[in-house]
């Protein structure tokens, strides 16, 4: 099946900040979280995507295309919601909405009307004057349903309230589910990711720590409580110990020790995904 976008070894320099190798594989049908700490560079995989900032080396194909190819068409494949909109500002949802529907064929009025009933969306007032959480609506209301195969977006929920977050992870998993499309987002929301990923990008200063799938990752770390003390040294699996808990990313390892040790488990339970996502963030 032809991926939706491709890294091959992209690597970037801004400055001190070292990006990459990066090696990414975006699949139809999934939706794929950017997870990092701050200038990780999140964004700036999300840029390199829409070729609005140059690889040093490695290559990125969308829809086998290479982004720095002189024909731009591949564009047309991808709706890209930036942290912030550059120039909508003296112009009205309606302004934008005339202005932009007409570049992506596949514009889906109804969708348009739905996000903008959903979240209430006054069509007339100045995207300047509307309030961050309402820019932010406006902005997807006029990205998502521009109906391209490939959805990017950065930071999608940051200045959203409750409800509407809800709302928007709602209407994004009905999007993806809808057919052979991908979303790439970045997210600092563990509800988010939650909820919606499949899969997992995990960045720590510029570089890869890997890619995981959600569900993967979830079952992969346990913590532990057992009857007597614990052994000085580690144990197999041990990543971390809290107290008398154990924290392991190893389970079956860590469970068969705990059994020839005669160490019986009192209590044992999932790490959520928040404390995986520190752990591996926290890694050397
Ligand atoms: N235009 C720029 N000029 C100079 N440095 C930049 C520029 N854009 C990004 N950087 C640097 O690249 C690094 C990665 O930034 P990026 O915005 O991709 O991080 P991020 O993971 O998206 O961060 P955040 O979670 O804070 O949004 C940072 O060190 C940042 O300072």
């Amino acid at each position: 099946m032809q991926a939706c976008a491709e890294f091959s070894q992209v690597k970037k320099q801004i400055d001190d900040f070292h990006m990459g190798p990066v090696d990414l594989a975006i699949e139809p049908g999934t939706i794929t979280a950017l997870v990092g700490s701050n200038g990780s560079g999140k964004s700036t995989l999300l840029k390199l995507m829409m070729d609005l900032t140059n690889a040093d080396s490695g290559v990125i194909h969308i829809f086998d295309t290479p982004v720095d190819t002189n024909n731009e068409s591949w564009k047309r494949h991808v709706a890209y919601l930036p942290q912030a909109h550059i120039g909508y500002h003296p112009y009205t949802g309606q302004d934008l909405k005339e202005m932009i529907a007409p570049m992506y064929p596949d514009w889906d009025d109804n969708l348009f009307a739905e996000i903008v009933g959903t979240f209430h969306l006054p069509l007339n007032k100045k995207y300047g004057k509307l309030s961050q959480g309402m820019q932010q609506k406006l902005s997807l209301a006029l990205t998502i349903p521009r109906n391209a195969p490939l959805l990017l977006l950065d930071e999608p929920t940051a200045f959203m309230d409750i409800p509407s977050k809800r709302m928007l992870m709602d209407l994004l998993t009905d999007w993806v589910d809808q057919g052979e499309r991908a979303i790439v987002m970045t997210s600092h929301q563990a509800e988010n990711i939650m909820k919606l990923a499949d899969y997992l990008c995990v960045l720590q200063d510029g570089k890869q720590i890997g890619t995981f799938e959600k569900e993967e990752l979830l079952q992969r770390y346990r913590k532990y409580w057992v009857s007597s003390s614990l052994p000085e040294e580690a144990v197999p699996g041990e990543i971390a110990r809290e107290g008398q808990a154990i924290l392991s990313d190893q389970p079956e390892a860590t469970e068969t020790f705990f059994r020839d040790s005669d160490l019986a488990i009192t209590h044992q339970t999932a790490l959520d995904l928040e404390e995986i996502l520190s752990y591996l963030l926290k890694q050397p």
